[in-house]
């Protein structure tokens, strides 16, 4: 399979590591500065980029029929717009806050814990990430989709970093060394607490994912999420 990799960054560079493992080759390392694009040698391409590129770079695929699968986090109020372009260009598209398997387990384990604690008025919700002191974006993107998880689940109506009003669930980022990854829910009530937590050592399973990922793609069109890559029920 033939792959351009929009940023070549921390993840660019698993992803290329990976890819090039799995006998794949890449055809493009597009950054910032990148002027002459040849979309027509790409079969997919994967965006890890900033949250100011990730929209610009997607959407310059689907005006090339090129599938795109996107790790970029932060650009969110776009999505709708790049979901529009994609159904109207009969492209395909996937975008996930977070890859990796471990953690596509751990939003349907919230889901779930979440349906259990819907009733228990006792208990309240907060919620911790922590991440590398390189990140641009706060809360992480994978905690938002954790939220939106309870969300769905609960009577809770919203997040907010931070301080939260009665029916927020609380999320307190933190930026600590080159931390990976590690995400916290905690359902707490005055004599107990339950915690449940996903913690990424290392790199590897998000670029493991977004690669499965665009193998899974190419040939099809529509918009997918990493449940119909993983096939989780
Ligand atoms: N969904 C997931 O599973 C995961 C998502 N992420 C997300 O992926 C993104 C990238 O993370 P990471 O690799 O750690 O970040 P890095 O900062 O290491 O890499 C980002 C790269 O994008 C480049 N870039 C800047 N502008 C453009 C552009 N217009 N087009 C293409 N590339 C550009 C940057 O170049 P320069 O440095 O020259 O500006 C940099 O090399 C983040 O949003 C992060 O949150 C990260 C891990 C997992
Ligand atoms: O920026 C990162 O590094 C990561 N970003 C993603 C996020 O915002 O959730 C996924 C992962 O946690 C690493």
């Amino acid at each position: 399979m033939k792959i351009a990799l929009f940023g070549y960054g921390k993840m660019g560079k698993m992803i290329e590591q990976i890819a090039l493992n799995r006998n794949h080759t890449i055809v493009a390392k597009v950054d910032v500065d990148t002027v002459d694009i040849d979309f027509s040698e790409m079969d997919v391409a994967i965006d890890f980029s900033m949250p100011s590129a990730a929209y610009g770079n997607i959407t310059k695929c689907f005006e090339h029929g090129v599938p795109v699968i996107c790790g970029t986090t932060g650009w969110l109020d776009k999505y709708d717009e790049a979901v529009a372009l994609c159904k109207a260009k009969n492209g395909a598209f996937i975008y996930a806050s977070n890859f990796s398997l471990g953690v596509n387990v751990f939003f349907e384990l919230n889901r779930y814990l979440a349906t259990m604690m819907k009733n228990l008025d006792q208990y309240k919700v907060s919620m911790e990430e922590i991440h590398h002191t390189q990140k641009l974006d706060e809360p992480s993107g994978t905690a938002i989709t954790l939220a939106e998880g309870i969300i769905d689940n609960t009577e809770y109506k919203g997040w907010k970093l931070e301080e939260a009003g009665d029916m927020e669930i609380p999320i307190t980022s933190k930026r600590v060394g080159a931390t990976p990854g590690t995400h916290s829910i905690d359902y707490s009530s005055t004599v107990d607490s339950i915690e449940i937590k996903h913690t990424a050592h290392n790199r590897e399973g998000f670029a493991l994912g977004a690669v499965t990922a665009a193998e899974w793609i190419v040939g099809k069109t529509g918009i997918f999420t990493m449940k119909d890559v993983l096939n989780l029920e």
